[in-house]
Parts: C-alpha cells; structure tokens; sequence
C-alpha cells in the first residue's frame, strides 16, 4: 500500500515513554485527527515488536528509556505537517518538568508496568473492551489462545474479530456470565464475562479465558479408567477360580469373592503365606517369573495354583495368585477330550462328503464306496505318479482320470486319451509313438503319436487290458526311460509325460496267465483306483438319476420335474451290468419317450420292470393261483388288464396308443367294466 509511512524517531523525555507522557501523546493525537480509523492506523514498533499507538498499556509495557529510537507506523494517509508535530512532540525534551512531576512518572510507569507484566504473565487470558466494544487490552496468552496477531485484536471490535465474543451482551445487561464453556481452535476453555463498572457506569468489559483442555484430557482418561476398574471387578467377580493381590510382603491387598469364601473356609485371612508354600514365594520373588504347582489345602482339596509377579519398572512389588479347583480341572480336561474325538469323528464324516477338489465335482455319488475311491484320486492327483484305474464298462474311469489331470498341476496342458481296444493291431504303435515321413507304405508326412502330443501333460492308455505283449515292452520302455522314438525314425524324444492306464479287465489274473507283462503291471500299479461297480452302491442312484434329469432337461428341451411312485425303485433294483453309462442312456431313453412332466415306470424298458410288473398287477399271474394251478377267465384277465393300463394314462387315446387298440374299444372295455375311475389315476 503506497500511503504507509515509517519515521524515525528519538524519544527525549527525561523517564522515556512514561505513562504521563504516553497518556499526553495519545491526548495529543486525538486532538491531531479526529478520524478514530485513521488512529488506529498508526503503530509503534519497538524492537521489532509493533503496537497500536493509542494503546496506553501496550506502549507502556515496551519501558522505552531517553535517547531510546522507536518507529511510527502511518498505515493510512497522514500529512506531513501532522506527522512532523507528533515528531516534535515526542522529540522535544521535557527541560521544564518539575522534579515532582519526574517523581510522579517514575512512580505511574513503575505501577502500571507492573500491572502490564502481571497482567501478561498471567496464564489466562485477558480481552478488555472499551464501552464501544473496542479491544483496548489483549495479553499473550488470549493471543496464543485465538491464535490472532495482536495488532488485528486491539483496535478492532471484539464482535468482528473473536468467535462468540459475547462481550457487548455482557454491557448490556450488565449482567457477569461465569465458567461459560467453550471451545477454541481446538481447546476447550472455560470463560468469565463481567462488565467493568466506574463511577458507578458500566464503561466496558473484559474476559477471563481458561484453557482446560488437560483437565477435560484428564477427566476422559479418569472416567475410562472408573470404566476399566468396574469391567475389572466384574470379570474378578465372575470367574470361578480364587484370585487375590498381594503385597511385596505377602499380604493380601485384595481378594476375589471366591478367595474370600475359600480363606474363611481354610479359617485364613491376610496372607499368601498361609495357603503357599514359601519357597514358591522365593522362587517368583527371586527369578521375577511366574510359578504354577499344585497345592493341597487344609479343606482336603486341591488346586492349580498360579503365582504371577507384579513388576514396576523391573522392581517386584507384589503378586497375583488364582488358585483353580483340581477336580474341575479333570473334568473340563475330560469333557475336551471327548469334544475333540467327537470333533475328529466328525471331520472324518464331513471329509468323506466334501467334493475334495473342484475337479472331482462332476462325479456324482456320496456312498462310501466311491467316496473313498475319489478321496485316493484327490490325494494323488497332485503327484506325478502312475496311476491304474481298475473298474466296470461305464464305471466312470475316464471321467476319473480327467478329473485327476484337472486336479493336478498339468492342469491346462494335454489330456490325451487312447482307447488301445478301440486302434487296430497295425496303426497302435505309429498312433502311440508317431511315424517319420516315408517310415511305411501310406506314411505320407511325418505324424506325431499320442504320447508326443501328451507332452507336460496326461495320457490316459484306455483298455491297456487289449494291448499286444509287444506294445506292453515297448509302453514300459516309454514308462522307464520317459522318451520314445518315432516309428522309422532314429531320434529319440524326451517326454514328460503323466500316465495313467485303466481297464476293466482283471490284469492280475491276465499276468498269471502270461498275457499281460508282470513287469509292466507293477509299474501301473503304483496307485491302483478301484470304481465300484453300481450294484455296489446302489444309493448313489437316485443322485445320479437326478442329475441326469437335470442335464437331459436341458439339452433335450424338456420339463420334467420327477418321478412316478416305483420308478426310482425300478432303477434301485435292477443290476446294471452296464453300469453309468447304462443308467445315463436309460434316463435319456425315458424322458425321450415321456410325454408328461413326470417320468413313468412304464417308459422304463420292459426288461427293467418285469418283476415290478408282477408286484404291481398281481392278479394277471397271481402268486396264490399259480400256486394253486388256477387260471382266469378270459374276461377277468382283460377286465384287470383294463383296469392296471389306464391307471397310468390321461385318456382312453393314449391308454388306446399304449395297448394297440383304438380308442373306440378302449372306451367300450372301460365302460363294460365300469372302471372309468382308474383312468389316469397313477398319471403324474
Ligand atoms: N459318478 C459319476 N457321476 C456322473 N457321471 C458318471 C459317473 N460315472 C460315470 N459317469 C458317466 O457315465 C459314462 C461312462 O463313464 P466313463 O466313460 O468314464 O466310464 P468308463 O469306466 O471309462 O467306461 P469304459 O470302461 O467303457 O470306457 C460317462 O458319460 C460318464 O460321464
């Protein structure tokens, strides 16, 4: 700002800057300009430190001696001419002052210095307002406090620069507000309001600000510690076991209400020593560590006793006992251990439904028999062992092995399958091994065999139970030195390759018959996997008929929601030399041909629900007149022929398609047997 002016000035009064003196300049002043906002304009910087002029205390505070040079701050437009009067005034010496007036100075500065520092050292702060709600005195610590330079508090309204003065209200009212708490920057403070009264005038006020925000700190930190005791005598007065603090000496400082009952009981009161051994004492006493042992008290009973130190800064000064029941100890020890066999049975239980590993998820079952078949394949798959997968037509060995390369970690790599049963005599070794070009008549280009094709993955070698002696050396070569040579070709291919073989022919048996290589058998027979047969573990059935169901819905279209009552025990009963494969293709069979959204017994092939038949239509061939040599009459047959067939059928046009008649005699045969209510009566 181009108005401010800085001047120079030598204060040449005999006692300085004195309160008369001071008092004079401002008076003076005053009388210079009138305009109050261009005195407040103007500053005095002494020693760095810079004070509104028309600030008598402040002034006085800075004890500026004679020959002493202070600034003059103009930080409005002041004239030259006023500027060199002030100059003058404060220049000029003071050779007519009368001794009496010196005295009077020296003893006016002296107090009101006084007052000043008093008034600044205090560690509350302190606002002082004129009756125009003018900051005339700020102290240091009401600075620290609002965290406002001094020179933007004095001068200034203290409505427009402290948050929530209520000063002016204060005036009004003439009425002091005391321990009003607030919070600045931060800081709770606690402040007093009062008017100040001369002459009986209210002619301004002041603020008394106390920053107790440590108080407040520590009266939270008192009320969470009230808290940590209470939950503490809680918990003490809780817990089962008797606990009790001592003393460096022993004493007892307190005790839990079991101690208390116990130490009645024992005809005990004050000290560790009367329940203690003291050795055990002197041991926690002297290596500063924890002692457990167990005590027999005079009541006849024993107990744990725990002795803890309590350490302060490393020195001992008393200990905590606990002493636990023995018996109750036993018990709960004994209670464990049967939680944890019950625990480990159960685990066991839940191991044996766990699907194991994502890869296994497909394979549907839960019985016994496949669960451990899948929990040897889980466990293996992650090695790069050989494995023989033993088992039926249709038990599910190859969807085993993938499981396992999927499982394993070739998972990603190749999963090649080779039927051996399935490649004619001449073709299996260039199919297994691969040929160069021109290796044989027909070998156009070179061809890379399963094996090569296998590489950082698994083959999995299908009915090995068919192959010829000759491929038996030559796959155990391949299983021994891990590489193969093309057919007509002279390099030799390293391989690394995971096997695993599978049949369903007994290989141990064709090994004593001396079709199948002993040595080759031992080297797949590493981790050998059996899949039951499904007549072994006929309670997989309905799972698997479910899921069937759920698969074919989808990829044949259609809606079927279950089972007519006899349907799944059908499929229970029957044997299934067929295996999976055959209960998959006879699900597919029966939904093809169903016609609702329930599958019937009906639909299952006849060879499947012969004997149903029988129980279910008892009186066609009844047991008691076959035993009896009995027969029907012609009618009666037909009559219950009639009466079992339209059960399973909505109208007379299907049980018509059903029996291979039309629907004209059909609905005569009902009628002339009065069975309409059969029709459709078992039809789902
Ligand atoms: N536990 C099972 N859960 C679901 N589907 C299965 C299960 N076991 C077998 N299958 C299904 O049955 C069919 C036959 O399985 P897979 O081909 O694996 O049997 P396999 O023992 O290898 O038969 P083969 O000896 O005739 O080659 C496949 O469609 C397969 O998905």
């Amino acid at each position: 700002m181009e108005a401010i002016r800085e001047v120079e000035v030598v204060v040449n009064k005999t006692n300085g800057l004195h309160v008369r003196f001071a008092a004079s300049l401002i008076a003076k002043l005053q009388s210079l300009i009138h305009d109050t906002r261009i005195l407040t304009k103007i500053y005095v910087i002494h020693r760095e430190r810079k004070t509104p002029i028309t600030s008598l205390l402040a002034l006085i505070s800075y004890k500026i001696q004679k020959g002493e040079k202070i600034i003059l701050r103009f930080e409005e437009e002041v004239s030259q001419e006023i500027i060199e009067k002030i100059k003058d005034f404060i220049q000029t010496p003071d050779y007519e002052e009368s001794q009496d007036h010196s005295k009077t100075d020296q003893l006016l500065m002296e107090n009101s210095v006084t007052v000043e520092s008093v008034l600044s050292s205090l560690p509350n702060g302190i606002v002082v307002v004129n009756k125009e709600n003018i900051i005339t005195y700020v102290n240091e610590e009401a600075v620290k406090l609002f965290e406002i330079p001094l020179d933007q508090l004095l001068n200034h309204r203290a409505d427009h620069v402290i948050p929530h003065s209520r000063l002016y209200h204060v005036m009004q009212t003439g009425i002091a507000e005391i321990a009003k708490k607030q919070v600045l920057n931060n800081r709770v403070i606690l402040t007093n309001r009062s008017p100040v009264i001369w002459d009986g005038k209210i002619v301004g006020a002041v603020a008394l600000f106390h920053d107790i925000s440590t108080i407040e700190e520590l009266s939270k930190e008192l009320n969470e510690v009230k808290k940590i005791k209470e939950q503490l005598d809680l918990v003490l007065h809780s817990v089962e076991d008797a606990i009790a603090l001592s003393d460096q000496n022993g004493d007892f400082l307190y005790t839990n209400p079991v101690m208390e009952i116990l130490l009645k009981e024992l005809d005990k009161t004050h000290s560790i020593f009367q329940v203690l051994n003291k050795k055990v004492w002197r041991k926690v006493v002297d290596y500063h560590r924890p002692f457990v042992e167990v005590v027999h008290l005079e009541n006849h009973h024993a107990y744990i006793a725990k002795l803890h130190p309590i350490l302060v800064d490393g020195c001992f000064c008393g200990t905590v006992l606990t002493l636990s029941p023995l018996n109750e100890i036993k018990t709960l020890l004994q209670q464990l251990e049967i939680a944890e066999e019950r625990t480990r049975y159960l685990e066991q239980e839940l191991s044996k439904h766990e699907r194991f590993n994502g890869a296994f998820a497909q394979i549907i079952g839960y019985s016994d028999e496949l669960m451990d078949t899948l929990s040897i394949a889980n466990k293996v798959a992650k090695t790069d062992s050989t494995i023989l997968i033993t088992g039926e037509s249709g038990t599910g060995k190859e969807l085993v092995a993938r499981a396992i390369h999927e499982a394993s970690d070739r998972n990603g790599k190749p999963f090649i399958r080779v039927n051996c049963a399935a490649i004619p005599a001449h073709l299996i070794e260039s199919e297994l091994f691969g040929h160069e070009k021109g290796a044989f008549t027909g070998a156009f280009q070179l061809r890379r065999g399963k094996f090569e094709l296998a590489h950082t993955g698994t083959i999995l070698l299908d009915e090995i139970g068919d192959l010829s002696l000759e491929l038996q050396s030559k796959i155990l070569r391949v299983l021994q030195e891990k590489e193969i040579e093309r057919v007509g070709g002279q390099q030799v291919i390293h391989l690394d390759v995971r096997v695993i073989a599978a049949t369903h022919r007994d290989l141990f048996k064709m090994v004593k018959t001396g079709e199948f290589r002993e040595d080759l058998f031992y080297r797949l027979n590493v981790i050998p996997i059996h899949l039951p047969p499904l007549r072994q573990r006929k309670s997989d059935i309905p799972l698997l008929v479910d899921s069937f169901r759920k698969q074919l819905n989808k990829s044949l279209g259609k809606n079927i929601k279950g089972y007519e009552k006899g349907f799944m025990e059908a499929l229970i009963q029957y044997d299934w030399p067929g295996n999976i494969r055959e209960l998959q293709n006879i699900v597919e069979r029966t939904m093809s041909l169903s016609e609702g959204e329930y599958l019937l017994v009906k639909d299952l092939p006849k060879y499947l629900i012969s004997s149903q038949l029988l129980e279910d239509a008892p009186s066609i061939i009844s047991n008691e007149w076959k035993k009896e040599g009995k027969v029907k009459t012609m009618e009666e047959y037909e009559r219950e022929i009639f009466q079992y067939a339209i059960q399973y059928y909505p109208s007379f046009n299907s049980v018509a398609k059903a029996l291979g008649l039309t629907h004209k005699t059909v609905a005569s045969k009902v009628r002339k047997y009065g069975i309409e209510d059969y029709l459709g009566k078992k039809y789902q």
